[in-house]
């Protein structure tokens, strides 16, 4: 395979480039537009997240793994990919989700349950960094709607809407014999995921082009990624990139931890007029209810669809995302 030489694009947030009426906000918004639009991704650079928080969270969430297998399967959903998951297919991973993880109330709930005997520290740490990120991740959007010269009221329907599951991932590196994929290829079925990682690389994303990137994890940097539906909302200008994590250092203390915040929008997600008034750009997405979008995911056709929006709520099926 050839060298992976590319490197995604990094923007960094802080109190200028944050603030709509700075004059930093216009060119970085353009800025997390064109990488959305380009890369479907971006690394996030910013000092918003104090680090002795994210330090904390990572160290804290460790007990979650170190909890027996019948108090982990408590913690349930009827959504794929929100409860605790452990695979016989894809040995290296686990996770648990938090339903409405950016709020205490759904952080208490799920803190009650796996650590009956109580962990507060766990439970306020990890309110109070998604709580950080669902504030970054509505950023993100603002900056996308205001670069496409969307009204930001529209972008608010959005973002009050969003249900934010929170999800705590462990990677275990691989064992004589296994592969080193720990997530297979997949593109997200949430509207936006901001992830971290406890400094251990794995997280690779296929660009328009097919090359792939390994992403060089840092302190104080997070990977930004559109999923399918922002893909759709945007009348096919954003990418949802195909990415994967691969455990390729096989010495057996390494373990990767990642925590994601992802978002699902409970408003109809839709084109904006803005994005198909000019004759161009006719809609190739119908509007769509994305919670419903979720339970076509995990039905036979939906499990065999190349690009599941796509045969879900595209307009015509052989409408091409290729640039
Ligand atoms: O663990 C990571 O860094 C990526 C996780 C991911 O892609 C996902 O949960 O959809
Ligand atoms: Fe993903």
């Amino acid at each position: 395979m050839a060298p992976k030489l590319n490197k995604l694009p990094v923007i960094t947030f802080n109190g200028e480039t944050l603030n709509p009426s700075n004059g930093a906000w216009r060119p970085t918004s353009d800025a997390v537009r064109r990488a959305l639009e380009d890369y479907g991704c971006f690394v996030l650079f910013t000092n918003k997240i104090p680090s002795v928080l994210r330090d904390s969270i990572f160290e804290l969430s460790k007990d979650l793994f170190r909890l027996p297998t019948e108090t982990k399967i408590k913690n349930t959903s009827d959504i794929l990919g929100f409860g605790y998951g452990k695979y016989a297919f894809m040995p290296l991973w686990e996770y648990f989700g938090i339903e409405d993880g950016a709020t205490l109330e759904a952080t208490r709930k799920f803190t009650d349950l796996l650590f009956p005997s109580g962990n507060n520290a766990f439970c306020e740490a990890a309110f109070e960094y998604m709580k950080l990120l669902s504030e970054i991740h509505n950023r993100v959007l603002r900056m996308v709607f205001d670069s496409y010269g969307v009204e930001s009221k529209h972008c608010d329907q959005l973002t009050d809407s969003a249900l934010y599951l929170s999800r705590f991932m462990k990677y275990r590196s691989p064992n004589e014999g296994e592969g080193a994929i720990g997530l297979p290829a997949h593109s997200d079925k949430s509207f936006l995921a901001i992830l971290d990682d406890n400094d251990v690389k794995g997280l690779e994303v296929e660009m328009r082009n097919g090359d792939w990137i390994h992403h060089e994890p840092s302190p104080s940097t997070f990977v930004v990624v559109a999923g399918e539906p922002f893909m759709a909302w945007s009348n096919g200008r954003v990418y949802a990139p195909l990415h994967q994590v691969a455990m390729r250092m096989r010495e057996k203390e390494v373990v990767r931890y990642s925590l994601g915040l992802f978002s699902f929008m409970r408003a109809t997600v839709e084109v904006p007029d803005k994005l198909i008034e000019d004759d161009e750009n006719c809609l190739i997405f119908n509007p769509f209810n994305h919670l419903d979008f979720l339970k076509y995911v995990v039905t036979e056709e939906g499990r065999a669809s190349k690009c599941a929006i796509k045969s879900y709520t595209g307009v015509t099926s052989d409408v091409t995302m290729e640039p």
